[in-house]
């Protein structure tokens, strides 16, 4: 593809993700498979600048005055790439795959923009931010009580790449096995923060097509993820239930921490995702594990399993703002109300899943959100409901050393009672955690 032709797929790709409902990753994924004629290094330059735009949204929406995907990318040439008009010209030719020539408003556009930096100072905050106005309180209140000061660049992170990680399932291998057996298949992966299974890959690797990852000797895990699931504290023999378990992330690390031997239960209200949970257990060499989709008659037969867990997780639906750097378009997705639904939904799960932990056993609240609204807010409203009396945070200390995970690198404070992640301090994905034990009775 010539330069030309990859703006010109770009633009293409950028409209088909305005045009639809769907994730910015999914639509990508049936844009590139109707066009498998285009090669390995043409698909990275598409889908890096498109996800670039993505990142530059709010940006290049200030500076365009909300203008088309052309509008945006011409914008983007000029403030990110620092192309002349006259560049920009050539590589809008008309020619062969390449974009329709400039027409007089985008020549002006071009003009216009030209030794402009992309975040001029009377940008408002929110745009430079790359937030919806009504996020931007929220979001910072949030951050700041992590990160202090910091909440900005804490947010920066947010709109930053994401590293791929891997979690080694010590079912199959040890952490020096796999990275042997990475290196076989030409990757190189360094040890990932915080979580002692994670590695983190360096380079763009096509892992599916990997012998080590075929042999489910490792998984796609983020080590804030890994940290979280870690913390659920699963040893051999328990009976733990994974409520909210999807396509099965933290399931997997449930089922290695258990060593295969115990109960493992995995619900989830979505079908599809169990099904590919299914597939990445067997992968895995996982032979304790059941799952259950929560329709109706799951969910009565759920009921009759009052008080059956040492150990029920409870990895929430929610916002997904921890995950932001791997789904940059999900922040315009986002409303107001979302949040108050997700809430509830917090709240009703939360209450569901304190019914199943047996005495002396706990219950473990998760989500891949940073904002307090999700998190705390809803922790503090299940212990202050009649579902939560008998319960009460754990230490984060005390179950960081309790799950095995080294003390001196424990993140959080000797008197926390819930650990948040966030990428710009800790080098993973946002997450939350929070331990709460049921008293004996
Ligand atoms: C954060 S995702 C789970 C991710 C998964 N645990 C992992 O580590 O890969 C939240 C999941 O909750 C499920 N969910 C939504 N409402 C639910 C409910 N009422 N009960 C159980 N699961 C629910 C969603 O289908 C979704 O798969």
């Amino acid at each position: 593809m010539t330069p030309g032709a990859r703006l010109a797929a770009s633009l293409d790709l950028l409209t088909a993700i305005a045009g639809d409902p769907r994730p910015a990753d999914a639509v990508a994924q049936t844009f590139l498979r109707a066009r498998r004629y285009i090669g390995a290094g043409d698909r990275r330059a598409v889908t890096e600048r498109v996800y670039g735009l993505l990142r530059r949204h709010a940006r290049l929406g200030w500076w365009t005055g909300h203008g088309t995907p052309r509008d945006r990318l011409i914008a983007d040439l000029v403030l990110t790439d620092g192309l002349t008009v006259k560049a920009i010209k050539a590589l809008f030719s008309g020619q062969g795959h390449e974009p329709e020539p400039l027409t007089g408003p985008e020549r002006t556009l071009a003009e216009r923009l030209q030794g402009q930096p992309l975040e001029p100072p009377e940008m408002p905050e929110a745009d430079r931010l790359e937030l919806p106005e009504w996020l931007l309180e929220p979001l910072s209140a949030s951050l700041s009580a992590t990160v202090g000061p910091d909440w900005r660049a804490a947010l920066a992170a947010l709109n930053g790449e994401a590293p791929l990680d891997l979690r080694v399932n010590t079912l199959k291998a040890d952490r020096e096995g796999a990275r042997a057996a990475l290196a076989e298949a030409d990757i190189t992966a360094v040890d990932g923060p915080l979580a002692p299974l994670a590695l983190r890959v360096e380079g763009r690797v096509n892992l599916a097509a990997t012998a080590p990852f075929r042999d489910g000797l490792v998984e796609v895990q983020d080590a804030g993820s890994q940290v979280a699931a870690a913390l659920v504290g699963a040893t051999p023999g328990m009976a733990v239930c994974d409520l909210c378990a999807g396509a099965g992330g933290k399931t997997l690390a449930l089922a290695a921490a258990m060593a295969g031997k115990g109960r493992l239960l995995a619900c989830d209200v979505s079908a599809p995702r169990l099904d590919r949970a299914k597939v990445r257990l067997r992968r895995a060499g996982v032979h304790n594990a059941t799952l259950h989709v929560l329709d109706e008659s799951g969910r009565k037969w759920l009921k009759r399993q009052a008080g059956a867990f040492d150990r029920v997780l409870v990895d929430a639906p929610c916002s997904g703002t921890g995950a932001w750097r791997r789904n940059p378009d999900a922040r315009w997705r986002l409303d107001p109300e979302d949040l108050v639904n997700l809430a509830a939904e917090q709240d009703a799960i939360l209450v569901r899943a304190a019914r199943l932990v047996r005495p002396g056993g706990r219950l473990i609240y998760v989500t891949c959100s940073v904002l307090t609204a999700e998190n705390e807010d809803r922790v503090a409203a299940f212990l202050t409901g009649p579902a939560g009396a008998g319960f009460a945070p754990v230490p984060v200390v005390e179950a960081w050393a309790e799950a095995g995970l080294p003390p001196d690198t424990c993140p959080a404070a000797g008197d926390a009672l819930s650990l948040r992640l966030v990428p710009s301090v800790h080098a993973t994905d946002g997450f939350f955690a929070a331990v709460l034990r049921r008293a004996e009775e």
